[in-house]
């Protein structure tokens, strides 16, 4: 049976995507081509019935703690890169606009005429409607990263699972990128990230899924139909939970 046949394992998933990831072949900002491909992989998802939340990061435009080292101050490096978000999520509104996918984008930092104040009913109203929402400015406070506001807007809307979408595969016993001969997990339970410090997500991000027994899935954009295998119940990347029976 072809994947897109299959029934969701997951009804509702919150969908963190990486800023960095979305320069693809240019060197600074954003990739059209990146983006167009998401929105048809989010597309698919749409079709077969499941209900999308989505964060984006900001990491390829801004982000406060490099702009903070190269001398600026810390919160208004922070400001800087929860506005890059927003910008982010028009460009990811307008690819899934034009693959005809219902969205709308909602900030934590009110943006009268731009987009949406974030309100989490309205914002639950719209993902049962079919709607995609894409949620922007990250948490709305300094000293935060994008994958802290994917775990809490995951466990707001109650998200089945949030799946993180980055440049490697998977969690790893250290950064693949940095560490070639370091070895990936398929599972992990959350104080195996914490005690081992695995760095693939911000351990207050770990700390708050860990206390709502929240399933992270950690996994390669760019790697084509891996999104949707995960959502039909495929095993991608490394699976973040309470229990590891590996
Ligand atoms: N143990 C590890 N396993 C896997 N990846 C790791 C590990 N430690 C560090 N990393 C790095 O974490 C990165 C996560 O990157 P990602 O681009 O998703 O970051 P982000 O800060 O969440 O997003 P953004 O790009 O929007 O800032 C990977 O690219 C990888 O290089
Ligand atoms: O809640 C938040 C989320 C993000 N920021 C700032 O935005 C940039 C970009 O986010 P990434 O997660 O790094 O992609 C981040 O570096 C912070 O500077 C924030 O302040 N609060």
């Amino acid at each position: 049976m072809p994947i897109s046949d299959r029934q969701p394992k997951y009804k509702r998933i919150l969908l963190k995507l990486s800023g960095e990831a979305l320069v693809g072949t240019e060197e600074f900002g954003i990739d059209p081509k990146v983006l167009d491909r998401m929105a048809l992989e989010i597309g698919q998802l749409v079709g077969i019935g499941v209900q999308v939340g989505i964060v984006i990061g900001g990491g390829n435009l801004f982000r406060g703690a490099s702009l903070h080292e190269a001398g600026m101050d810390r919160v208004t490096g922070d400001h800087m890169g929860m506005l890059a978000t927003v910008m982010n999520a028009l460009a990811m509104r307008d690819a899934l606009e034009r693959s005809n996918i219902k969205s709308s984008v909602m900030s934590a930092i009110p943006m009268s005429g731009i987009v949406e104040h974030y309100d989490r009913r309205l914002a639950q109203r719209y993902l049962t409607n079919g709607d995609v929402i894409i949620f922007s400015a990250g948490t709305g406070n300094p000293f935060f990263t994008t994958d802290s506001a994917a775990c809490l807007r995951g466990i707001e809307i109650e998200a089945d699972l949030v799946l993180k979408a980055t440049k490697v595969d998977g969690v790893y016993t250290a950064d693949p990128v940095q560490n070639p001969d370091a070895i990936k997990y398929d599972t992990l339970t959350y104080d195996e990230i914490l005690t081992r410090k695995l760095g693939v997500m911000d351990l207050t991000a770990i700390c708050l899924v860990r206390d709502h027994l929240m399933p992270v899935r950690v996994f390669d954009m760019n790697k084509s139909g891996a999104l949707l295998n995960i959502v039909v119940g495929g095993n991608e990347g490394t699976l973040i939970c309470g229990v590891n029976n590996d």
